[in-house]
């Protein structure tokens, strides 16, 4: 976010729009920074470039009264969106890849740690929480909630990762300013702050330290170079992971009659789906850099309802993102992965101020567009809601 974008409002269009449509962030920071620093429960989260994600404690019983609200009785039946309905149980609890790490957080020249204590200390579900306890309370925590699922992509790397990180802290020393940033399953190196006549030396640097370790890529960003598992695995692979890991496996779950409306009496007959409601979303969320993104998703169109499996068609997915690294998740919505379209529909929306090449279909020009973006889907989703409960 930029010094002028109204960070409350992000925050209250970010706390809204899970209420009504399925919402997440994906940054290139750790998962314990991106929570820690959006603040707000939820939410799916996924760090490391969508290396370690998390599905919000709660997420699937408040994805569960969206889909029972769907699946039963239509918007009749609705309380609220997003609303738990009186005697909706939570299903059962899924579970993932489930680690328990130490924290992984540190930093060098200066660069202090957010304090990734405990991310991976509330992924195992019911089991005590194992390691690290008390991630960022209030930022999305809710430890030993039964709902949870924790996704590692690339769990056997984190000793490599952390060798990577001791290294070049090591050997940038001797560079003014160079920034060694643990992200986990991501190491950047920052060289913002750098004179620019050391900028190759920071380079030789961070090509050296790749060379002795095998399967690790290179990547760059805004006066950044990242280190990470090279496996094939991006924000892009993230994404589909959620929708067809998380996500449509809990828009099909509710097999059970939801309880009547207020006012009626007998069980609710379960009629056919109605045209695709809610939505996936996944999206980095806005840095101090000035760029950033929020994450919303749409309702279809019932006339565009004619899908010919239950999952199709039912969610349109909004990504919205500033980094290089975001472009996968847009050639992803774009189809241009050989993915199903009618899975994953959806749009990229790039923030930029410039002109660029993008895979993107929309673009914004600054967090604060995307903060009124956001908003005006939210409003959307509430009135849907409202519109739906008064029928
Ligand atoms: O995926 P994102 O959420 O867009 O994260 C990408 C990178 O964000 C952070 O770096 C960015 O902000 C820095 C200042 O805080 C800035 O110096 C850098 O140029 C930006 O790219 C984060 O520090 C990186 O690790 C992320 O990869």
């Amino acid at each position: 976010m930029s010094e002028s974008t109204d960070v409350p409002l992000v925050r209250t269009v970010l706390t809204e729009l899970p209420k009504h449509f399925i919402t997440g962030v994906i940054s290139g920071r750790s998962l314990g920074k991106i929570r820690a620093f959006v603040g707000v429960k939820g939410l799916f989260y996924a760090g490391s470039h969508g290396f370690d994600i998390l599905s919000p404690s709660r997420s699937a019983y408040s994805m569960h009264s969206h889909m029972q609200r769907v699946a039963s009785l239509g918007p009749a039946s609705a309380s609220c969106c997003g609303q738990a309905q009186p005697g909706a149980e939570a299903p059962p609890a899924r579970t993932d890849t489930a680690v328990s790490s130490s924290n992984g957080e540190v930093a060098a020249n200066g660069n202090t740690g957010d304090g990734e204590a405990g991310a991976s200390g509330c992924q195992e579900a019911g089991s005590g929480g194992g390691g690290g306890g008390g991630d960022e309370e209030g930022a999305g925590g809710d430890c030993g909630a039964l709902e949870e699922v924790r996704h590692q992509v690339a769990q056997e790397y984190l000793p490599v990762m952390e060798n990577i990180r001791d290294q070049l802290i090591a050997e940038l020393k001797g560079i003014d300013k160079a920034e060694v940033e643990d992200n986990r399953f991501s190491v950047s190196i920052h060289y913002r702050n750098c004179a620019r006549v050391d900028v190759p030396r920071v380079k030789e640097v961070v090509e050296r330290v790749q060379a002795r370790h095998e399967r690790i890529r290179m990547g760059s960003g805004k006066e950044v170079f990242e280190l990470q598992p090279d496996i094939a695995w991006d924000k892009g692979k993230a994404v589909l992971w959620l929708l067809d890991k998380l996500v449509m496996p809990m828009a099909q779950a509710p097999e059970e009659p939801a309880p009547p409306p207020p006012g009626e009496t007998g069980g609710a007959v379960t009629p056919p789906l109605p045209p695709p409601v809610g939505t996936a979303a996944a999206a980095t969320v806005s840095s101090s850099n000035g760029g950033g993104s929020g994450v919303a998703g749409a309702t279809k169109e019932e006339e565009e309802g004619d899908y010919d499996d239950e999952y199709s068609g039912r969610f349109f997915t909004i990504f919205i993102g500033d980094d290089k690294t975001d472009e996968n998740a847009f050639r992803v919505l774009n189809g241009d992965m050989g993915e199903d379209r009618a899975r994953h529909d959806g749009v990229g929306i790039l923030v930029s101020e410039e002109s660029r090449e993008t895979n993107a279909a929309y673009t914004l020009r600054n967090p604060d567009e995307v903060a009124s973006f956001l908003e005006k889907i939210a409003m959307l989703g509430s009135e849907r809601c409202g519109s739906s409960s008064s029928r």
